[in-house]
């Protein structure tokens, strides 16, 4: 497996990137931990290998690319769109197997024209692929966070289950394990009287005060535990939770949604199908679903043979709308992307700016097609 980081494999990938269009980037091994900690959600977060600078400052080894690149952009003042190419070894800490990967993938940064760039990306990922040798058939499957969250919101779900579940999107058994917290709310946490009370009156400045007092008494006051605010906002959430009387109705429509699957030129008409049986507006949505579909076709992905699933999205929690992966005929994800709309505000981007990528499991791809990436 050496021979994937040889130089030749990568001159490869750079050959590559080139013909698609993209400039390349090379970003950094160590970089500050806390964007991903922050964006990446819990999936990644686990993954990271920290460490720390002399000075203090928590670093990981990289655990993918899309978030330094888009930090590159904001760093270097870009106001036009750009796209980067990338190829290199990220890092992500595994039970079995190895701890070191090779990626090689493209971001898109800054396009506001979305449904042509998303078909580009996928179309993108679908010929660097056959770039590096991949014959056999490949499975392509598609999400939509939008469409998912559009659901969400025309449910009319209180605000904290909304983002539970949008969080959860991605992660198929946080879902579930969600969704059956949402048919049976947990009990309220059991407290001693002094606590009980400010909560059961949603008093949170008299919460905060019995907390600190407690805390004060333990000795824990400072101890660089969680204080008493963030203590106090928590359990205000799992009391407010607990009073949430089980919708049937929204949750039955949501299990509905779920288990919508089609070849994605039949999706847009099975998703408007689901819109009105269920009675919610999801209009924007699917017009926006649909547009993209088409520009898929133009850029020449064939779009009967491309699967969308409703409850299909990826464990990153950046993306806000497309999400894809491309898979060997038994699972091997070769390739994933999405699009990330608001991850460069959330990195500090002053304005707005559109992201669209994926990555490629270089190693993966070598060792099906026995070349050396
Ligand atoms: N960075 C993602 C793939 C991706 C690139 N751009 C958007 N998504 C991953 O490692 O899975």
């Amino acid at each position: 497996m050496n021979a994937l980081r040889s130089f030749s494999a990568r001159a490869d990938i750079e050959t590559i990137l080139a013909q698609l269009g993209a400039e390349r980037l090379d970003v950094p091994v160590l970089q500050p931990a806390d964007p991903f900690l922050d964006t990446a959600g819990e999936e990644l977060r686990r993954r990271i290998f920290l460490s720390e600078s002399e000075t203090g400052e928590t670093l990981c080894l990289r655990p993918e690319f899309t978030i330094p690149v888009c930090l590159h952009h904001i760093g270097a003042g870009e106001s036009a769109p750009r796209r980067y190419g990338y190829v290199g070894t990220v890092f992500r800490q595994r039970r079995a197997g190895g701890n070191e990967f090779l990626q090689a993938g493209i971001e898109d940064i800054g396009n506001t024209d979305s449904a042509p760039a998303d078909a580009r990306s996928l179309a993108d990922a679908l010929a660097f692929l056959e770039a590096l040798g991949v014959s056999a058939p490949t499975v392509t499957t598609l999400g939509d966070q939008a469409v998912f969250n559009a659901v969400i919101a025309g449910l009319g779900l209180p605000q904290g289950w909304a983002v539970r579940l949008s969080h959860a999107f991605g992660d198929r058994a946080t879902l579930d394990a969600t969704l059956d917290a949402l048919a049976v709310p947990p009990p309220p946490p059991e407290v001693p009287a002094d606590i009980l009370e400010p909560c059961e009156a949603r008093d949170r400045a008299a919460l905060v005060n019995a907390l600190s007092m407690r805390l004060r008494i333990a000795g824990l006051e400072n101890s660089g535990g969680r204080d008493a605010d963030e203590i106090a906002d928590r359990l205000i959430a799992r009391f407010d939770a607990a009073e949430i009387a089980p919708d049937e109705k929204a949750l039955a429509t949501l299990r509905t949604f779920l288990s919508i699957s089609a070849p994605l030129n039949e999706a847009a008409g099975a998703l408007a199908g689901f819109a009105e049986a269920a009675g919610l507006d999801l209009s924007d949505a699917i017009a926006a679903f649909g547009a993209r579909a088409t520009e898929m076709e133009k850029a020449g992905v064939d779009t009967a043979a491309i699967s969308y699933d409703a409850a299909f999205g990826r464990a990153l929690d950046y993306y806000t709308a497309l999400v894809y992966e491309i898979a060997t005929a038994d699972g091997l994800v070769l390739a994933g992307g999405g699009r990330y709309d608001r991850l460069l505000t959330m990195l500090g981007a002053g304005s707005d700016v559109p992201g669209v990528g994926f990555s490629v499991w270089l190693d993966r791809v070598a060792a099906l097609t026995g070349g050396d990436a």
